[in-house]
């Protein structure tokens, strides 16, 4: 185990057998449907690469990169787009996939930007679900993991652009925060 870390609150074993029932439900669900999978990097890049090879159906991928506006964006959920789809979604089931849903802020932006460009369908799909934090009203299709209120790493997601690597979910020790 990574050296920096206090505990492990979902293991590999466990995350991998979620993606693979995630997967299936998806591909029962999307069946005959044009399905495009939009990840919002960078956090989930590594959910979404495990989530579309256990999806047996034709689909596409696109990646969105977001960003706040200064640092008012946990409480005014103004986003700023970094980089944007490569096509138009006009006609397309849209399951946009993250890492983690925290306030919900970003989504519900994302959400609302996403639907006026006229696509079939717009549903969401996260691995980690963090509901004490929420304050924007989001309709989340498939979710992973519920988990409590305390920062986590790893399976994509990052403390100051690391730990993305880590195979498993966890908490940090309170000492890498001031190092
Ligand atoms: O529900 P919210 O409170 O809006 O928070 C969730 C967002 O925060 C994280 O992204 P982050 O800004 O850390 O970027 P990253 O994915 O590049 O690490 C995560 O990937 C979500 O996109
Ligand atoms: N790395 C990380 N990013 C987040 N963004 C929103 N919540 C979290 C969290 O718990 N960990």
């Amino acid at each position: 185990m990574n050296n920096d870390i206090k505990k492990i609150l979902i293991d590999e074993d466990s995350l991998q057998a979620k993606v693979k029932e995630l997967g299936a439900k998806i591909a029962e669900d999307y069946k005959g449907k044009d399905l495009l999978l939009i990840c919002v990097l960078k956090g989930a890049v590594v959910f979404v690469s495990d989530l579309m090879k256990r999806i047996d159906l034709p689909l596409e991928i696109d990646f969105m990169a977001v960003s706040s506006y200064g640092c008012d964006t946990k409480s005014s959920g103004v986003v700023r787009i970094l980089k944007d789809l490569d096509k138009g979604i006009e006609g397309k089931h849209i399951l946009i996939v993250e890492d983690i849903i925290d306030s919900g802020l970003t989504l519900s932006y994302l959400i609302e930007n996403l639907k006026a460009r006229g696509p079939e369908s717009v549903e969401i799909c996260t691995i980690l679900d963090k509901p004490d934090r929420r304050t924007a009203n989001i309709n989340i299709k498939y979710t992973g993991f519920q988990v409590p209120d305390e920062f986590v790493v790893g399976y994509g997601l990052d403390y100051a652009e690391k730990y993305r690597n880590l195979p498993y979910v966890a908490v940090l020790k309170e000492e890498v925060y001031s190092e």
